[in-house]
């Protein structure tokens, strides 16, 4: 079987207080950290960079999974690696050249992610998916949390699922983020997604643990 990953997504937590955020997280049954990074460019929003990345990481083990939704990511992927990024993705649409910076990521010693956004077609990740440890489903538009579910984006999880299989791909990770709760978890998961985003539905409740329990039964 294989092992679903809850990866809360600190845009969500409580800036004030994210160390302890983070820790509560992880003693909750967290297995990856989400973070989510913006420019008010290629978003509307804008969030937070390799600075407060580099003060979070020594407050946890857990694998720092970095969403850059970012314009030119490929002029900051130095700085978060250096920050203690244990995984850095970038979006198809903000990469003239896809290729080029999923190998400037790898040369680094971090792992490689794709994210392609709902309107964006799995297509988009067909040529690199053999170099990628990760593609990520958008589901729904990026830029805020608390959004709903898309369930469009389903059969685009499932097409890329088939390509894992086909071209026996067992290492790549599809995750998932956006409007993800324990109502859809087992949708995404059927489809084929093995890393779920969870914002508002973790750090939006009081107990976190919780939280963090029914996303998991709602898969049995
Ligand atoms: O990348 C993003 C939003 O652009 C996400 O990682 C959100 O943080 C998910 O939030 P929820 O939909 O789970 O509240
Ligand atoms: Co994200």
């Amino acid at each position: 079987m294989t092992k679903i990953n809850i990866a809360p997504s600190i845009l969500s937590a409580d800036f004030g207080k994210l160390a302890l955020e983070v820790a509560e997280v992880e003693r909750s049954g967290a297995d990856w950290l989400h973070v989510d990074v913006m420019d008010g460019h290629f978003v509307p929003n804008i969030t937070f960079g390799p600075l407060v990345l580099e003060a979070v990481a020594p407050h946890t083990k857990l694998l720092l999974d970095v969403h850059l939704m970012i314009e030119h990511p490929e002029r900051y992927i130095a700085a978060f690696a250096k920050a203690g990024a244990n995984l850095i993705t970038v979006h198809a649409e903000a990469c003239v050249h896809l290729h080029s910076v999923i190998q400037q990521i790898k040369k680094l010693g971090v792992k490689a992610g794709v994210a392609i956004n709902p309107a964006t077609p799995a297509l988009a990740v067909r040529e690199v998916i053999e170099d990628l440890d990760l593609v990520l489903v958008m589901t729904v538009n990026p830029g805020f949390g608390g959004q709903a579910f898309i369930p469009g984006t389903l059969r685009k999880i499932s097409q890329i699922a088939e390509w894992r299989e086909q071209l026996g791909l067992t290492g790549l990770h599809i995750e998932v983020d956006g409007g993800i709760t324990a109502a859809t978890a087992p949708l995404v998961v059927e489809a084929g997604a093995d890393v779920l985003v969870a914002g508002s539905a973790v750090f939006g409740r009081e107990d976190r643990a919780e939280a963090i329990a029914e996303i998991r039964d709602s898969l049995k």
